[in-house]
């Protein structure tokens, strides 16, 4: 048998807490996590299954049927058809930027809480964006395309230096701040275009629209995310504004740009270049059979969604995200959390202590209900915070016997607005 969670490393006087009624914690992992994050999950105790691919739908919607924790990455795609097959699921780890992949919405209402690392592999993007601007600029891909099949082509025509020209960054988050710093040390100008007002690092310039960007932009790079608003952000309308004999690379999401869009201006010379590394649809796993309008057009270098896929990045990750989830499983902090409210107590010092955990509808008169429950014990501490549909409470009582402890996961869980209750102890 497996033996149960150990906990986390913590000051002298706190009491590990442990889950009450989850049984043993079952991880599944997807596409390749890093072993940092595996490690961390096995060292909690838990029973860890890796796969290095993502899994076919039909054999995801199996097994997440009895896991406790899922980890992924920007492949697996956990629609509410997939996720309604998962019962016992009690957090998703995203081990990359992008949530996009997971119905966020559903597994709120679900008390799925999901947690993602927001910047860990920010600075491998953002160099290889800057590798990029220099190959376009150079047609570095069609030279070397050119010499694997034998053919010598020396040329300077329409190649540049990238000292001088103007980055137009949209977007200017982790990756896109990152991505400026670097740009201004090549001897870039920077202008970048965010719907948020953020402070400009160095001498970049912010610019008042995305069409302000795109009319002044030598080279124009994507780092938003993947949202309503931003798909097909760059289409022909967009594709137009930009200079003659411009650049644009995303390494964001392939849904922001209208592919055939961009194959036209490639090929009709407009665009001088592009460099896409992910794509509206993508392979779920390694091989053959990958097709896009893109492939052959002039100097465009694709490349299979590898912008954060660097040694350094995925250890992080996978540190980040794997503690997320063991602080979650073992204490219930949401901190960090992107579809939760973030919530946190520390340890508490006193052996007795039980903390209590609901996730509930958000609607009026439910705190008045769990408190009829919890005020039978000495209440040591207690917070409740709301995020759209769902508010999460977390409460540490002092509770002498395992009775207790069953009433209460009894009362508080068959309240009617109830999502879900855990008990640790
Ligand atoms: O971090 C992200 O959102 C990425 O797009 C990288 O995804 P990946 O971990 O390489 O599947």
């Amino acid at each position: 048998m497996t033996s149960p969670p150990k906990p986390e490393r913590r000051a002298t006087g706190q009491k590990p807490l442990k889950p009450f009624n989850n049984g043993d914690i079952k991880v599944l992992l997807l596409e390749g996590i890093n072993t940092t994050g595996v490690n961390i999950l096995k060292n909690a105790g838990y029973q860890v299954e890796a796969h290095p691919k993502a899994l076919p739908v039909e054999v995801l919607k199996e097994k997440i049927k009895d896991v406790h924790v899922i980890g992924l990455r920007s492949k697996t795609q956990l629609t509410a058809d997939v996720l309604k097959e998962a019962k016992n699921l009690l957090v998703i780890g995203c081990f990359c930027i992008g949530t996009n992949q997971v119905d966020l919405a559903y597994a709120a209402e679900h008390g799925i809480a999901v947690f993602n690392s927001p910047f860990s592999n920010s600075r491998s993007v953002a160099e290889l964006a800057i590798a990029e601007i220099v190959a376009l600029s150079r047609q570095l891909g069609d030279r070397n395309n050119e010499l694997h099949r034998g053919f010598w082509n020396k040329t300077s025509n329409g190649c540049r230096e990238i000292r001088g020209k103007t980055i137009g960054i949209v977007g200017y988050g982790h990756i896109g701040s990152q991505l400026s710093v670097l740009a201004d040390a090549m001897g870039m100008r920077v202008i970048f275009f965010d719907t948020l007002q953020l402070m400009p690092l160095g001498t970049a310039q912010p610019v008042a629209s995305l069409d302000d960007l795109l009319a002044n932009a030598d080279f124009v790079t994507l780092h938003v995310p993947e949202t309503p608003e931003t798909k097909n952000m760059i289409g022909e309308r967009e594709i137009k504004i930009m200079k003659k004999g411009s650049y644009l690379i995303n390494l964001a999401r392939g849904t922001l740009v209208d592919i055939p869009a961009l194959a036209a201006a490639l090929k009709s010379g407009h665009l001088a270049g592009a460099a896409v590394d992910v794509f509206p649809v993508e392979p779920y796993a390694n091989g053959p059979g990958f097709e896009s309008e893109l492939v052959g057009a002039p100097n465009t270098i694709l490349t299979p969604h590898v912008g954060g896929s660097t040694e350094e990045a995925q250890s992080s990750i996978g540190v980040e995200v794997g503690s997320a989830l063991v602080r979650y499983v073992n204490n219930g902090t949401t901190l960090g959390a992107v579809n939760f409210p973030e919530c946190d107590v520390r340890l508490p010092a006193d052996q007795k202590t039980v903390r209590v955990l609901n996730v509930h509808q958000n609607v009026p008169g439910v705190l008045k209900q769990i408190n009829k429950v919890l005020s039978e014990f000495n209440i040591e501490k207690q917070i409740c915070d709301s995020k759209e549909n769902i508010a999460y409470l977390m409460a540490d009582l002092n509770v002498d016997s395992e009775s207790d402890l069953i009433k209460i996961n009894e009362l508080v869980s068959s309240m009617p607005e109830n999502i879900r209750t855990r008990l640790l102890y």
